[in-house]
């Protein structure tokens, strides 16, 4: 059986020192990476793929790809925690006369991933977090009627961010499945910059990766 090794990948410094401080705690583990890839599916994809390829490359491939950091929230509690069922591209497609068609609604490319369903359960019930779609956007909601279009074609929605589809899509091209867990430092909607809680999320980040990293160790793909 292949010892557990995880990517986690963040998207900035701030979420990546949020992580590896409360790892470092638990005797800074040696079979977990974590890196800041930059902000958005692009970087994300990019900075997954490289690490994904060298650790391969080097004889000590990833077994899991964990995309993270903070996010906006769909009715979800400032500083609350959510793993996501389903990591969804939620704005790549095109506009039509009728709305919105994903990339799979136009039949040229995978418009969502699925993480382990019992990974998904575990880290849940082990970080106490919320579980539903957690989509991907290149552009951050700032209106209520566009957090409304996402909510009603997403039902279930928890949260939305701008990593973990990169991340997701770098991993399946090299069959490492994947599991997204963000906090969240805003609700989506209007635009409210003194809203935001991006302390409170990080330190809830800090706590839900340690959290999750002794299932994730246990699991057995
Ligand atoms: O300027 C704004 O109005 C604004 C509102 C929310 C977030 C931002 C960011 O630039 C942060 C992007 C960064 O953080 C994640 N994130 C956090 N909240 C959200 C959100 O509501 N929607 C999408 N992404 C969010 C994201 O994953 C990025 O890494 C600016």
């Amino acid at each position: 059986m292949r010892r557990a090794r995880i990517l986690v990948v963040t998207a900035v410094t701030a979420e990546r020192d949020a992580v590896t401080s409360r790892l470092e705690r638990d005797a800074a583990p040696a079979d977990v990476e974590v890196v800041a890839a930059g902000v958005g599916p692009a970087a994300a994809a990019a900075a997954t793929a490289s690490a994904l390829t060298s650790a391969a490359a080097g004889g000590r491939p990833f077994t899991l790809a964990v995309s993270t950091g903070i996010a906006g929230g769909f009715g979800q509690p400032l500083g609350g925690v959510v793993v996501a069922s389903s990591i969804v591209a939620a704005d790549l497609g095109a506009v039509t006369p009728d709305g919105f068609a994903s990339v799979a609604d136009l039949g040229f490319g995978r418009a969502e991933h699925h993480p382990p369903p019992a990974l998904v359960r575990d880290v849940a019930e082990a970080a106490d977090a919320a579980s539903g779609p957690v989509l991907t956007v290149s552009t951050v909601t700032g209106t209520q009627a566009r957090a409304q279009e996402l909510a009603a074609r997403h039902p279930g929605a928890v949260a939305e961010a701008m990593e973990g589809f990169g991340v997701a899509e770098a991993a399946a091209a090299q069959g490492v499945p994947v599991l997204e867990l963000r906090t969240v430092s805003n609700p989506v909607g209007p635009r409210d910059r003194a809203a935001w809680r991006i302390p409170g999320a990080l330190a809830a980040l800090g706590t839900g990766c340690a959290a999750m990293l002794p299932v994730l160790r246990a699991w057995k793909p």
